[in-house]
């Protein structure tokens, strides 16, 4: 079959006009750059672009540092974990105030939140988790197994889908402590049904703790209207937050007079400054913070609050649901010998895809060098990973078409 490129760039211009959140596009650095090495981002679910508003955004929190040192604790940055906290979970995790937190990693926090909600069901002796869950997720609640002697329920896993309610119901039983399940997998981008698996985890007595890393900011999150008990998520990916930008915590309202995590470090104490004796721990959700938050790694992450509570979160979701359809669509077209290992259905696709060829470990540093940029997954997956407000369809069409010309077509 011939393809008829020029074609397919009118196309991609076409969904490109018609695109509402296109005027977003230059509101990031480096997108339309002409000095950019860059011709194709598609790694948005890894690392995001940074926004020209948090740009200034830092500047203003450096001048405050530099203005206000130790005096801006007081007036800005002990409450700025919480106040963001509470605008993320407005806008994007569908959240009431007062039950989320910015702070650590998303590693450190699982394990904050995890050992707290397992002291929650002490007589009960399992964890469920899925054998495809991000390494970090199953890492550390190996750890905990180990610390606390409790059992790992392995759901398996292919792949190339995810963790479906049937299977969920199956190892969620009356052992069951706490469920541990990322709302969109890392790999396959496959998008849970977080409410019904809460709800069944729920019905058998359990607690739930979703890892948001993939989904905050790129499909809608209702986390107080499901019921969630907890979830962490990271802010680097669709928030923007940059580089090791630290994670968020959430921990329902009804859980936080209760919930006692296992770092109690000065931060987290009722009045920290009092230095008093023993640890009492904070009213609410301040518990969850351990040490001195990293305020100007958080700075950034504002900035796309506000751009995606400008854009709307359903718009953002449609963005993207198109965004990876147009994927599919091109490299059935473009690449008909690759295997597309992500849902097909587009209610159950998170914001990325992943496509499956032996040729794909070689083909990434090929890919990179020419400023095409997907990322790899072991063994044979090349992860495509468009961010609804900052990818244009004719860089979808760019990326694919470097894929096919690297795989000799
Ligand atoms: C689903 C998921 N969970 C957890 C993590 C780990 O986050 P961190 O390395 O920031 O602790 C990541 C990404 O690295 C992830 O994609
Ligand atoms: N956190 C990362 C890093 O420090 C380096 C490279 C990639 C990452 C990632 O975020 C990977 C990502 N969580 C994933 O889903 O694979």
């Amino acid at each position: 079959m011939t393809v008829d490129f020029h074609e397919l760039e009118q196309a991609a211009a076409t969904l490109d006009e018609a695109d509402p959140l296109h005027a977003y596009r230059s509101l990031f650095h480096g997108a339309d750059d002409p000095g950019s090495d860059v011709v194709s981002y598609l790694d948005g679910n890894s690392l995001g672009r940074p926004t020209i508003s948090a740009t200034e955004a830092i500047a203003a929190a450096v001048a405050q540092w530099s203005g206000r040192l130790i005096r801006g604790w007081d007036e800005q940055w002990m409450d700025l974990p919480l106040t963001i906290g509470n605008r993320l979970g407005a806008v994007v995790l569908g959240a009431e105030a007062g039950q989320t937190t910015i702070g650590d990693s998303t590693t450190v926090l699982l394990y904050k939140l995890a050992r707290g909600a397992l002291a929650m069901r002490p007589a009960r002796t399992e964890i469920v988790l899925d054998t495809d869950n991000f390494p970090t997720d199953r890492y550390v609640l190996e750890g905990i197994a180990d610390e606390l002697g409790l059992d790992l329920r392995w759901i398996t896993v292919d792949p190339s889908s995810g963790v479906g309610l049937e299977a969920a119901r199956e190892a969620i039983s009356e052992h069951t402590a706490l469920v541990v399940l990322s709302h969109v997998a890392y790999r396959s981008g496959f998008l849970a049904d977080a409410e019904a698996i809460t709800r069944c985890a729920h019905d058998a007595g359990a607690l739930v703790l979703w890892d948001l890393c993939h989904s905050a900011g790129s499909v809608p999150i209702e986390l107080d209207s499901w019921n969630v008990d907890f979830a962490v998520g990271c802010t680097y990916k669709y928030l923007n937050g940059g580089p090791g930008s630290p994670a968020f915590a959430y921990v329902a309202a009804e859980h936080l007079d209760s919930f006692r995590q296992p770092i109690q470090g000065w931060m987290g104490r009722r009045d920290p400054f009092e230095m008093g004796p023993g640890f009492v721990p904070a009213d609410g959700i301040r518990r969850v913070v351990s040490g001195t938050p990293a305020i100007l790694g958080m700075i950034a992450v504002q900035s796309t609050i506000d751009l995606i509570d400008r854009a709307g979160v359903r718009a953002v979701r449609a963005k993207s649901v198109q965004l990876t359809g147009y994927l599919i669509d091109l490299t059935r077209t473009l690449l008909p010998e690759v295997r597309i290992a992500s849902p097909l259905d587009a209610e159950r696709r998170g914001g990325h895809i992943t496509l499956d060829h032996p040729a794909f470990r070689d083909v990434t540093p090929r890919l990179w060098a020419r400023g095409v940029i997907p990322d790899f997954r072991a063994p044979q997956g090349l992860r495509l990973g468009p961010s609804p407000l900052s990818t244009s369809f004719a860089e979808a069409l760019v990326g694919i078409r470097a894929i096919a010309e690297e795989l000799g077509r």
